[in-house]
Order: structure tokens, then sequence, then C-alpha cells
């Protein structure tokens, strides 16, 4: 079990919940109303900044019914919360593109996240040539 500080832009944004046993991906909210029309770009308050455990990034994507329900992608695909983005002014974000008129509600569900261990240091060794054996490049095994 892990503990997250979490603080919220107010007493209307509802709580976030880790439900045990379903997905343990946790949904995001809007925090305010928000009306786009098609080819509009908003970065959505989410209504939190969290302080994450030490060693750990979250990532945000949509939900599977975003698109279906608003008519918005997220521009960055996943978005990459950095165990730096952890202060009082650090609230998380969903950059939002319609594609259709739309309207989001406070509290409305319009994203994901979970949290995971970062990566190990990375050193990278130049070579001239790379020994292992190739796959051929993208694409090499066909359509079926
Ligand atoms: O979907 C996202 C992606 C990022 N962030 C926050 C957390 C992250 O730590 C910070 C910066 O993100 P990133 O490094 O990906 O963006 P940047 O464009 O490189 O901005 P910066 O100059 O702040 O690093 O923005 C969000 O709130 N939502």
């Amino acid at each position: 079990m892990k503990n997250i500080k979490i603080q919220y832009l107010n007493d209307e944004i509802k709580r976030l919940e880790y439900i045990d046993g379903k997905s343990d991906w946790i949904d995001l909210r809007s925090a305010e109303k928000v009306e786009l029309k098609a080819g509009e770009f908003k970065l959505i308050h989410l209504g939190v900044a969290m302080e994450l455990p030490k060693g750990y990034e979250a990532h945000i994507v949509p939900r599977s019914s975003t698109f279906k329900n608003f008519g918005i992608i997220q521009t960055n695909h996943c978005g990459i919360v950095d165990n730096t983005y952890c202060g009082s002014n650090d609230w998380w974000f969903m950059p939002a593109f319609a594609l259709r008129d739309t309207v989001i509600e406070i509290n409305d569900r319009i994203c994901q996240f979970r949290i995971q261990e970062n990566q190990p240091k990375i050193a990278f060794n130049e070579v001239e040539r790379l020994q292992a054996e190739d796959r051929g490049g993208i694409g090499s095994t066909g359509k079926q």
C-alpha cells in the first residue's frame, strides 16, 4: 500500500477513489465546466495536485469512453506526471482537443491514471554498428 498526499482545488471536486478489485486505474474528473467548439484546445483542470511516492511517476490517459462521451482526444496521448511535480501549484491537467462541439460538466470523469515505478538509471553507450540480429525494420512481419 502506498500513501499519496493529495490537495484538491475546492470542496466541490469529488474525492479520488481507489476501487479495489476492479481496475487499478483511478478516474480523474474535470474541475470546471468546459465548453469547446470543434477544433478548440484546452488544458482541462483536473482539480488535484499530488506528492507521489518517492521513485514513482504517474501516467494519465483518456478513459476508453471519453471520445464517445465528449468528442475530445488527449493531445499528448499519455501524460507523464514527474515525481518532482509535487508542489501546491502543480495542478494536474488534461490537454484536450475537441473534434466536435462539446460540454464537459464539473466532476465528469474524463481520464484516468496510475502510478508506476521510475525506470532505472540509464547510460547510453555509443557503438559504430549494433551486433544483435535485426528484425528488418518497421513492418517486416506483414499484415496478417
Ligand atoms: O497530461 C499531463 C502531462 C503533464 N502534466 C504535468 C505533470 C508534469 O510533470 C508536467 C510537465 O509535463 P511534461 O514534462 O510532459 O511537459 P513539458 O511540456 O516538457 O513541460 P515542462 O517544461 O513543465 O517540463 O505537467 C499534466 O498535468 N498533465
